[in-house]
């Protein structure tokens, strides 16, 4: 399916009613039985699904981490003082000038091809991007470096695909239940409690993070606000209590006053 969404691309996400307009459409033909499934990078499902329609699986995580990509630097230390950097995401630029003060964010809009192209007609130095979704198109050859997550910690769900359908739909249920990846889904879940939680839009510049070892699971998570302000949380736990654990971080934000940041921004939270 092509999306309203897909068509108008170009305009700021926040005009036409935010990421969720492109999960909207595919909701509705799934309703009226024009499809079946839904498969959604999890980093842009609103965390409520709509009546008659819910989450299945959960598929394997690809690279959850942000990529550095340029013509002509390795990284980001490499930039020069005062170099330019395309990206629309207030949670990448919030942490971008954490660590480079010194450097111009400039906006960064479209799909990932007129975004590369934006880059390479010189416009930025270099452009922050997804590493899964360079990936997922073959464009693995354009990331000059990946960042760490302690210095980008990547947002909610980030290079996690998810598959939407209608319940009550035992068959179909089957039929998915092999993509599911229970370690991924545990993760995501963590992260997405954050969301959740502080009720935040995609307008508002959060980042989640979590890491899975012997089945431990340690979750970190970042709330921006005005003035580059910045609050942090962690927790970690079993990896089944993953639930648990998102909400201790998320906890700990609201108790840091993560909803006032938040009010603060005036976004469409
Ligand atoms: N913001 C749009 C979006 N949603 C999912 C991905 C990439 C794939 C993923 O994170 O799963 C991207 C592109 C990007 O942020 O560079």
């Amino acid at each position: 399916m092509t999306t309203k969404g897909d068509k108008i691309l170009g305009t700021p996400l926040s005009k036409i009613g935010g990421k969720g307009l492109f999960v909207k459409e595919l909701e509705q033909a799934m309703l009226e039985d024009r499809a079946d499934i839904a498969v959604h990078s999890m980093k842009d499902v609103p965390y409520r699904f709509p009546e008659g329609l819910e989450l299945k699986v959960i598929c394997e995580r690809e690279d959850p981490s942000d990529a550095f990509v340029s013509n002509n630097y390795h990284t980001l230390e490499d930039l020069p003082v005062g170099a330019t950097i395309g990206t629309s995401s207030l949670r990448r630029k919030m942490q971008i000038l954490a660590l480079r003060p010194d450097l111009h964010i400039t906006d960064l809009r479209g799909n990932v091809g007129t975004r590369l192209s934006k880059l390479d007609m010189g416009q930025y130095d270099a452009i922050i991007l997804a590493s899964a979704g360079l990936i997922r198109l073959k464009l693995a050859d354009r990331i000059a470096s990946r960042f760490e997550p302690e210095q980008l910690l990547p947002a909610p769900g980030q290079g996690a695909v998810g598959i939407e359908a209608r319940t009550n739909s035992p068959e179909l249920d089957q039929l998915l239940a092999p993509l599911q990846d229970d370690e991924t889904a545990f993760r995501v879940k963590a992260e997405r409690i954050i969301t959740q939680t502080l009720q935040a839009s995609c307008s508002v510049p959060i980042a989640a993070f979590s890491t899975v070892n012997d089945g431990h699971l340690s979750l970190r998570a970042l709330v921006g606000g005005i003035d580059n302000q910045m609050i942090e949380a962690t927790a970690d736990g079993a990896l089944t209590d993953a639930e648990a654990i998102g909400q201790t971080v998320a906890d700990s934000l609201l108790a840091q006053g993560a909803k006032e940041m938040i009010a603060a921004l005036g976004t469409d939270a």
